[in-house]
């Protein structure tokens, strides 16, 4: 049996029932990108279930999620999150708080700043991609999910404190995304409060708390007894540093502690799921490594590619946009409707949550030409003339997009273009790779591969 609203236009949206009470409970906690799928292909642009009542539809027109995202944000506020990791960080927060926090930290992530902490992200990339071959060289495989995300959390890391990271903080940083993420899906943090007394892992999340918050008060506190020094370009200070545009005030101990959770929270998994699905495509597609080394050669020589090559790797560039799109790391866009709307012609009550899913909207027929095919000039400026702008949306769009595109953008590219310069990557595992949605769309076994270094 089907769930129906009516529409304004006679039109009815519709999605399966579900079970009593629970209504999709289960299809979304398991595995809810599979499901926006099927009710996208069974009901079209504007499908929707029921989960404790709570009505939630997905949104996959580019022309809807303009509206939604761009548009009209203040029909369609970001749900309330609650979870004690966010707190009222970037990413969750809403309303005043949240316009006077994006006007401190935006600024921090200018081409300008990234290009300050370049040096800083060569030194950890050249460390990983050195492990990688010495890995190899002893015909080790690895996981490059893994690995991407060690590289990736040694870079944030870096940038907030510029300190080593000890293996220690990567692997209590990763068990506290392990039980969290799976868990707290981006649309599960709707039900936050009832799952984890469910969850016999729960306390585990309570000790990485604890242990997050003594390493960031730590440095803080430090930070704040030492004052300005010349040449401190640590996210850290520049956090303490920053003033409200308006009131020129500056963030009290919890809103930088927030703010340093959310970062880490909102960079370096998506970044490292960014990579690993670059790396896997590069294994599958021996055409797409000659043009990346072609390309490589021509702009840096023998020279290991740097910031300042980024620009001028426009095929390696096109590669990872193409990724972003078949293989969007943020699975989902989340909001609810502030009263009822109309939305695809279908009005929609108040208090719906709206997921748009990057994954479904970047293959929408309408849109994307052979939406399957992996075809990185499909991005050649040329070929990009007419495309809807909300049609291609793996950072988001409007007023609360990413405030790390550039930054994922070089960083990613920066770490393709090195690792097949110096490297031949293998896949070792099976085919097709199968995915699941955790904080962000990964591979659901990992992604082995093993890594040698190149001859000649
Ligand atoms: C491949 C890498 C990345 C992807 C795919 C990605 C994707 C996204 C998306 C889709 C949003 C919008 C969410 C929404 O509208 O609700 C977002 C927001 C955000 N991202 Fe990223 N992101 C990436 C990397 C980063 C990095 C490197 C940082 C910072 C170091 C970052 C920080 C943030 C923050 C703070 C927000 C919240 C902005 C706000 O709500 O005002 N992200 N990201």
């Amino acid at each position: 049996m089907d769930t129906s609203v009516n529409s304004s236009s006679g039109r009815r949206v519709a999605g399966p029932r579900g079970l009593p009470v629970l209504g999709s409970f289960f299809p979304m906690l398991n595995e809810p990108l599979a499901l926006a799928n099927k009710l996208h292909a069974e009901y079209g642009d504007v499908s929707l279930v029921r989960v404790y009542g709570t009505p939630i539809a997905f949104l996959r027109n580019p022309v809807d999620v303009k509206r939604v995202l761009i548009d009209e944000p203040h029909l369609f506020p970001k749900p309330r999150i609650e979870n004690p990791f966010n707190g009222n960080g970037l990413t969750v927060s809403r309303g005043e708080h949240w316009k006077r926090q994006r006007h401190m930290v935006q600024p921090l992530f200018s081409k300008e700043k990234v290009r300050l902490w370049s040096g800083l992200f060569s030194d950890e990339l050249h460390k990983g991609v050195e492990r990688w071959m010495a890995l190899g060289a002893k015909g080790e495989s690895f996981d490059m999910y893994t690995e991407a995300a060690r590289l990736m959390f040694g870079v944030m890391w870096r940038t907030c404190f510029d300190e080593n990271p000890r293996e220690e903080h990567f692997a209590r940083i990763m068990d506290a995304i392990d039980v969290f993420g799976r868990r707290h899906t981006p649309w599960g943090v709707l039900f936050y409060k009832l799952l984890p007394r469910f969850d016999p892992k729960a306390p585990r999340m309570g000790m990485a708390l604890w242990l997050i918050n003594g390493w960031i008060y730590g440095r803080l506190s430090k930070r704040r007894e030492r004052g300005t020094r010349d040449g401190d370009i640590t996210l850290l200070s520049m956090l303490v540093e920053a003033r409200a545009r308006e009131t020129a005030e500056s963030m009290n101990d919890k809103e930088v502690r927030d703010e340093i959770v959310n970062l880490f929270g909102a960079s370096f998994e998506m970044i490292a799921t960014s990579l690993t699905w670059a790396v896997h495509a590069c294994t599958q597609y021996p055409d797409v490594v000659r043009r990346i080394r072609e390309e490589v050669r021509e702009v840096c020589g023998d020279e290991a590619p740097k910031y300042e090559d980024v620009a001028k790797l426009t095929y390696t560039t096109r590669v990872v946009q193409e990724i972003n799109r078949l293989s969007p790391p943020a699975w989902t866009i989340l909001r609810e409707t502030a009263e009822d709307v109309e939305v695809g012609g279908v009005m929609l009550p108040k208090g719906t949550q709206l997921l748009m899913c990057p994954y479904a909207i970047h293959r929408h027929p309408d849109h994307w030409k052979d939406a399957e095919t992996f075809d990185p000039d499909r991005f050649l400026p040329e070929r990009q003339v007419g495309q809807h702008k909300c049609a291609y949306v793996p950072f988001g769009a409007g007023q609360r997009i990413c405030v790390g595109q550039h930054m994922s953008q070089v960083d990613t590219v920066q770490t393709l273009a090195l690792l097949l310069q110096r490297c031949d990557v293998e896949y070792l595992g099976r085919s097709p790779v199968e995915w699941q949605t955790r904080l962000t769309f990964v591979p659901k076994r990992g992604m082995p591969v093993r890594v040698r270094a190149r001859q000649g």
